[in-house]
C-alpha cells in the first residue's frame, strides 16, 4: 500500500501541553533500545492511548513520565516542569498510576488503600474519609460495604475500580494507566471501559493509557499513538484517522484489513449523509426516534436513529429494518432517511474529509447528539453497575 504523506507523525503543536516528550530515548544497560527518539505532546484533558505489539516500548514510555524509568536521552515536561529536575516522590503525587496487576496493598482495607496518597500528604482524618468516600462513589463502589473489605475480598473488576479510585484520590492532573483492564473478563472490561469514559468526561484528566487492545484504544482514546518495535512512533492521530488513513504499512497491518468496519464506530452520522424520503417512505404512525439502534424492527415496525449517532449504530438499526430504509431524526423531527448506499457514501466521505486540512474530526458531532448520539460508542455500553 502507499504511505499517506498527509498523516501526522510529527508532534502536535498545542499551546499548553500537559505532557511533552522531546527526543526521548531509553537504552537499557544490556543494549536494548526500548524507546528511540520519541517526541509528542499530550494536551491537558486529552486521553492518549499507546498501542503496539508486545515489547515496543509502551510501558517504558509511560514509566519515564513518572520517573520509574530514567530516559537515556531527551526531555520530558509535565505541566511545563522538566521531570528530571523534579523530586520523584513529589512528581508521583501529582501523577496517578494504575497498572494491570493493580498493586493494591493486600494488608490494607479498601479505604486505607484509597487514602494512601492523601495520608502521605498529611491530610487530616476527616478530609481523607470524605475524599475516600467520594472517590469510591465516583468509581461505583459503595463505601459503606466495600470500604472495609480487603483486596482479596473483591472481584477483579472491583479491585481495578479501587485502583482507579486510589490513583484519583489526591486529584492529580495526570493519570497513567498501564493495561488497567486487560486481566479482566470481556464483559467486566466492557463495563469498566464505559464507566471510565463517563468518568473521564466528568474529571477531564490528562491520561496516558497503554493497551494491547486496539478496540479499547479506539473506544477510549481522543488520540492513539501507534508504536512499533524499538519504541518508534509510527502515527499519532484521532482513532478515525488512524483507521481511515494509516500513515504506514505497519499501521495498516496493525489496524487490520477490517479497519473500515472499526471506523464505523468512530464516525458520526451527519445530516448531509441523509437522503430525502421518497414517496411511500413515510413514517409509520407513532414511530418516533427510537434512541439509537433499538430493538429489531418486526413486520411493519420502524426503528429510527438520531443525527450524531455513530455509523455503527446506524448500520445496526438499518439491518433491523425490513425495508432497508432507516428514518433519521434531528431534534425530534425527521431529518431524512439512510439507505445502504447512503451509509456507504457517508463512510467514504468521512475518509475523504480526513484529507482536508482543518476539518473537524469525525469524533466531533455536528449536531447535539440525541439519545443515540454516543459519539465514541463502540459496543453499546451497558449501565454503570458494579462489576
Ligand atoms: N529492565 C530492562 N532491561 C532490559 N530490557 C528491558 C527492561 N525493561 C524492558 N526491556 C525491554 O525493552 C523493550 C520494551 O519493553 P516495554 O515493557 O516498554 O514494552 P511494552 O510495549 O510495554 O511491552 P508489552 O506490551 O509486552 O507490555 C522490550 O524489548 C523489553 O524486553
Amino acid at each position: 500500500m502507499t504511505v499517506d504523506p498527509t498523516t501526522s507523525v510529527e508532534p502536535t503543536t498545542s499551546a499548553d501541553p500537559m505532557i511533552s516528550l522531546r527526543g526521548v530515548g531509553k537504552r537499557y544497560p544490556d543494549g536494548t533500545v526500548a524507546v528511540a527518539d520519541l517526541s509528542f505532546d499530550v494536551p491537558a484533558g486529552e486521553l492518549l492511548c499507546l498501542v503496539g505489539p508486545s515489547g515496543c516500548g509502551k510501558t517504558t514510555t509511560m514509566k519515564m513520565i513518572n520517573r520509574l524509568v530514567e530516559p537515556t536521552s531527551g526531555r520530558i515536561l509535565v505541566a511545563g516542569e522538566d521531570v528530571a529536575r523534579t523530586d520523584p516522590v513529589r512528581l508521583r503525587r501529582r501523577i496517578g498510576y494504575v497498572i494491570q496487576q493493580i498493586g493494591l496493598f493486600p494488608h490494607l482495607t479498601v479505604r486505607a488503600n484509597v487514602g494512601t496518597v492523601p495520608r502521605l500528604l498529611g491530610w487530616d482524618r476527616a478530609r481523607i474519609r470524605a475524599r475516600v468516600d467520594a472517590m469510591l462513589d465516583l468509581v461505583g463502589l459503595d463505601p459503606a460495604t466495600v470500604g472495609k473489605r480487603y483486596p482479596h475480598e473483591l472481584s477483579g473488576g472491583q479491585q481495578q475500580r479501587v485502583g482507579v479510585a486510589r490513583a484519583l484520590a489526591a486529584d492529580p492532573p495526570v493519570l497513567l494507566l498501564d493495561e488497567p483492564f486487560s486481566a479482566i473478563d470481556p464483559i467486566a472490561r466492557d463495563r469498566l471501559q464505559a464507566e471510565f469514559l463517563r468518568l473521564q468526561r466528568e474529571i477531564r484528566k490528562t491520561v496516558v493509557f497503554v493497551t494491547h487492545d486496539l478496540d479499547e484504544a479506539i473506544r477510549l482514546g481522543d488520540r492513539i499513538a501507534v508504536f512499533r518495535q524499538g519504541g518508534q512512533l509510527e502515527q499519532i492521530d484521532p482513532p478515525a484517522r488512524i483507521l481511515g488513513r494509516p500513515a504506514t504499512d505497519f499501521v495498516a497491518g496493525f489496524t487490520g484489513s477490517d479497519r473500515a468496519l472499526r471506523r464505523l464506530s468512530v464516525t458520526t452520522l451527519r445530516r448531509e449523509d441523509l437522503e430525502a424520503p421518497r414517496p411511500g417512505q413515510v413514517e409509520a404512525a407513532g414511530a418516533g426516534p427510537a434512541g439509537g439502534a433499538g430493538p429489531a424492527g418486526g413486520a411493519g415496525q420502524r426503528v429510527s436513529i438520531e443525527v450524531g449517532a455513530s455509523l455503527r449504530e446506524a448500520l445496526s438499526a438499518l439491518l433491523a429494518q425490513d425495508s432497508g430504509v432507516l428514518d433519521v431524526h434531528a431534534h425530534g423531527e425527521l431529518a431524512g432517511v439512510l439507505t445502504p448506499a447512503a451509509l456507504h457514501a457517508a463512510l467514504r466521505r468521512s475518509v475523504a474529509r480526513d484529507d482536508e486540512p482543518d476539518t473537524e474530526s469525525d469524533t466531533e458531532p455536528e449536531e447535539p447528539a440525541g439519545p443515540a448520539g454516543s459519539v465514541r460508542s463502540a459496543p453499546a455500553a451497558p449501565g454503570c453497575g458494579q462489576v
